[in-house]
C-alpha cells in the first residue's frame, strides 16, 4: 500500500535577501511525503529563483506526474528537473533507509560584508574554523582588505570566498593584489572569480589563489577533473539533481583529489537537515556550506538543532494533492 501527500509552503524571508537581480520575499516550494509499509519518506522540492532553470509550477507538474506513477506502483522515472529529482530522491531514500540519520550540523558561517558579525560567530566556533565570505559585491579592493583583516586577526581561520563570476580578470587581480601573499594558502578556495572558466583558471595560475567550481558544475559541458589551482567543487543538490547524481559527483571529485562541498540552495530547515545528513555521509571530512537558515523567518516541519526560529508544522500547510 502506497500513499502520497504533496504540500505547498511559502516561508517569509528576512528583509533584504537579494538573489542576483531580485529580492526574495518568501521561499516557496513543495514538500512531499511518501508512505509505504508504515514507513514515511519526506522530500523538499524548492526551485531557487534566479538559479534554477525550472519554475515552481513546472516542478509541481513534474512532481505530480511522478507521484501518480509511484502511488499506482508503476515505473516512476527520474525527473529531468533537478529540484524535483533531488526532493523525490530524498523521500525515496528516507523510505528505504538509504539516507543515513547521522548529520553534520557544522556550517561555514556566511559573511556578507560585515566582519564584526563574523568575529563573534567565529570566536564561539569549536574545532576547525572555516567561514565563507561573499566577494564581488563591493569594490574588489575592499574585499581584499576584509580578507586580510580576517586572516590576520584569527590565525587558525581558513576562508572560502565566493565571487559568483562577478569579476573581470582586471578586477580579480585588483582583489588579489590586496591579499598578503603569506595569507593566500589560508584561502581554501575562491568560487568562480571570473566570468569565464578560462579567466578563472588564469587568475589562479597567476595569483596562486585556489579556486572552486560552483556555477560550472551545473553546465552541460562540465567534467570533474584535477586541474592546476582547482581545489574543490560545490554541489548544490536542489540545482544539481538526485542524491545518486550528487553521490556520483562527490566520488568523481574525491577520485580527482578535489574537495566536494555539499551546499545550500536556501532550502527550508527540512531540506537543510537532509543536506546535513548527505554531508555527514558523503563528505565527512568537509564542513558543508549550509549557513542559510538565518535568512528565513521560520523553519519547516523539522527543526535544525539549536535554531530559535519558530517551526511551521505540516497541518498549517496547503495540501496540493493526496492519494
Ligand atoms: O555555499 C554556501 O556556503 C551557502 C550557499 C550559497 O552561498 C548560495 C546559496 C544559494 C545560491 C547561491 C549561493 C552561492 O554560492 O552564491
Ligand atoms: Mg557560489
Amino acid at each position: 500500500m502506497r500513499k502520497v501527500e504533496l504540500y505547498r509552503f511559502s516561508l517569509p524571508m528576512e528583509a533584504g535577501v537579494i538573489l542576483r537581480n531580485q529580492r526574495l520575499k518568501t521561499r516557496d516550494g513543495l514538500l512531499v511525503c511518501l508512505t509505504e509499509n508504515g514507513k514515511q519518506g519526506w522530500g523538499e522540492i524548492s526551485p531557487l529563483p534566479e538559479f534554477s532553470q525550472e519554475t515552481l509550477e513546472e516542478a509541481e507538474a513534474s512532481t505530480l506526474g511522478w507521484l501518480h506513477s509511484w502511488v499506482n506502483g508503476e515505473q516512476a522515472f527520474e525527473s529531468a528537473l533537478p529540484s524535483v529529482a533531488f526532493g523525490l530522491s530524498c523521500a525515496l531514500a528516507e523510505l528505504s533507509g538509504f539516507l543515513p540519520q547521522k548529520a553534520d550540523y557544522r556550517k561555514a558561517p556566511l559573511c556578507n560584508g560585515d566582519p564584526d558579525e563574523l568575529f563573534a560567530v567565529l570566536g564561539a566556533m569549536p574545532g576547525e574554523k572555516v567561514a565563507k565570505v561573499k566577494v564581488g559585491l563591493y569594490e574588489a579592493v575592499r574585499d581584499g582588505m576584509i580578507v586580510n583583516l580576517l586572516l590576520e586577526a584569527i590565525p587558525d581561520l581558513k576562508l572560502r570566498l565566493d565571487a559568483n563570476r562577478s569579476w573581470t580578470r582586471a578586477k580579480a587581480d585588483g582583489f588579489a593584489k590586496y591579499v598578503q601573499p603569506q595569507f593566500r594558502d589560508r584561502i581554501q578556495f575562491l568560487e568562480e572569480p571570473c566570468k569565464t572558466r578560462e579567466e578563472s583558471r588564469d587568475f589562479s595560475r597567476e595569483t596562486g589563489i585556489a579556486i572552486a567550481w560552483d556555477e560550472s558544475v551545473r553546465e552541460a559541458d562540465f567534467v570533474v577533473q584535477a586541474e592546476p589551482g582547482v581545489a574543490a567543487i560545490v554541489i548544490k543538490p536542489t540545482l544539481v539533481g538526485s542524491i545518486q547524481r550528487c553521490h556520483m559527483l562527490v566520488e568523481q571529485a574525491h577520485n580527482a583529489g578535489l574537495m566536494a562541498v555539499i551546499s545550500s540552495s536556501i532550502e527550508s530547515s527540512l531540506g537543510l537537515t537532509q543536506l546535513a545528513r548527505m554531508a555527514a555521509w558523503l563528505t565527512p571530512d568537509t564542513i558543508p556550506g549550509l549557513d542559510t537558515l538565518s535568512l528565513m523567518q521560520s523553519q519547516l516541519v523539522r527543526p535544525w538543532p539549536d535554531s530559535e526560529l519558530p517551526v511551521l508544522e505540516v497541518d498549517a500547510l496547503e495540501v496540493v494533492w493526496r492519494r
